[in-house]
């Protein structure tokens, strides 16, 4: 067995779950299919760093059918044994195990770099600042990294500016077919209903309070309303703000909103975003979650450091008694929610995320050796070809825009334009 995981013998039952996400995954196959004609990823030693389910595990598969070298880690809060065990017994090494330590997820990330990637497909973008930091030999001749999430290309644009980034990114978060998908629609979706099957509640009539109006907290905030949620957002950008109301939901201050809420979910992506003096402001019994995902991005270490308590477990649901004497409902302690307690995001909208991930490693390869060290966007054909795959799938056509269109669009005199 080459990796670490928690039990090869699970294999069967993870290989089971990959074939069926794979049917499902139309543009991501095509893109692998072309990879593998092309033969651009043969021989290429490529690490997959992202969420451990079936959908990645289909990616770390196709790649190595392409004829790459495919390696594979994943934290232990977001790994599915038996997915890495499905990936092992294919051949692929993977070092992933549900429960592990943060010290285990860090060596399971430095285990995954000595296999000496060229590339890096990453999911928050820890593994790329941990190979700057800890494993700055193998940058020399890697061909880049692609990240996939805004809270992984913020810090890469940070190390951009600060000159420590030393490999070409792509920014796959940042390519349409990716962040007006899987933000806006697939978490949206997938928040909230992990959100709504941990608390075995109706929404319709409740009140809910998201926090920031991104793409993830428009799609929230969108379902939430669906389910005949009133829903009031909280921004720090005026725009954002401002989109909100037009999209009719109230808007406040989050400690004003907060002292209304009974559920409150936050998609800043930002540590600390829910504060103490937040938290003390919630209802008894309200219940809170996270949809973006940073560390602490609900500051409940903090909480209990002011003194707040936690009485009881079920599950994913812990009761956080806090040192106002209020008792509100922790949801898998604060982890992004759509992940580590339910499937994550619909494959259909994985599928285009993937799709956008597969074709960011082929832009990086056929750009080896001249890409800077910067974070670069993909290229607009390559964003188009993944949802044209995708349009496909879904059955739906595409005009294309006629010559007298071409024309108009390419002239700048004023007769042109005169009516
Ligand atoms: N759970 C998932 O499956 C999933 C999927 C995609 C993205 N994400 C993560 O979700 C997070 C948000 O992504 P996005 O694409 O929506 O980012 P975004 O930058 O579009 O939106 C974030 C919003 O939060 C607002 N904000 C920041 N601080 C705030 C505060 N204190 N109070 C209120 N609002 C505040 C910002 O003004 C911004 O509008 C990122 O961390 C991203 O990586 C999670």
């Amino acid at each position: 067995m080459t990796g670490r995981i928690a039990d090869p013998t699970l294999w069967r039952e993870g290989t089971e779950r990959i074939a069926w996400a794979r049917q499902f995954m139309p543009a991501t196959t095509a893109l692998a299919a072309e990879l593998r004609e092309s033969g651009r990823v043969h021989g290429i030693r490529i690490a997959v760093s992202d969420v451990l389910e079936p959908k990645t595990a289909t990616v770390a598969l196709l790649l190595a059918e392409a004829g790459a070298d495919v390696a594979v880690s994943c934290v232990g809060r977001d790994t599915d044994d038996a997915v890495a065990a499905a990936l092992v017994h294919a051949g692929i090494p993977t070092y992933a195990h549900r429960g592990a330590t943060d010290a285990e997820d860090r060596d399971n990330v430095l285990a995954l770099l000595d296999h000496h990637p060229e590339v890096i497909v990453d999911d928050g973008a820890a593994t790329i600042r941990l190979a700057h930091t800890e494993r700055p030999g193998i940058l020399g001749s890697m061909a880049g990294a692609t990240e996939q999430t805004t809270s992984g290309v913020r810090p890469l644009r940070t190390m951009e500016r600060e000159g420590a980034l030393r490999i070409p990114i792509v920014a796959a978060n940042d390519a349409r077919t990716k962040s007006l998908f899987d933000n806006a629609h697939g978490t949206g979706q997938s928040v909230v209903l992990a959100v709504a099957d941990l608390l075995d509640q109706s929404w319709a009539g409740s009140d809910v309070v998201v926090v920031g109006f991104g793409r993830v907290g428009s799609g929230v905030a969108r379902h939430a309303a669906a389910l005949g949620a009133r829903v009031t957002v909280s921004e720090v950008d005026p725009v954002a703000a401002l989109q909100a109301a037009f999209a009719g939901y109230a808007v406040e201050p989050l400690a004003d909103a907060a002292a209304h809420a009974d559920v409150l979910i936050s998609t800043t992506g930002i540590a600390h975003t829910v504060a103490v003096e937040h938290l003390e402001r919630l209802p008894e019994g309200a219940a809170v979650a996270v949809g973006g995902g940073a560390f602490q991005e609900i500051s409940l270490l903090a909480a209990l450091d002011a003194g707040a308590v936690e009485t009881s477990r079920r599950g994913a649901v812990s009761v956080l008694r806090l040192a106002n004497g209020r008792s509100i409902r922790v949801l898998d302690d604060g982890h992004c929610i759509n992940v580590s307690a339910a499937e994550g995001n619909p494959i259909q909208v994985m599928d285009l995320s993937f799709g956008v991930q597969l074709s960011a490693v082929d832009h990086l390869l056929a750009g080896r050796g001249t890409l800077t060290p910067a974070v670069h966007i993909l290229p607009r054909s390559a964003d188009d070809r993944v949802a044209a795959l995708a349009l496909g799938a879904f059955g739906g056509g595409l005009d294309a825009v006629s010559s007298a269109q071409s024309d108009y669009l390419t002239s700048w005199r004023p007769r042109d334009v005169t009516p």
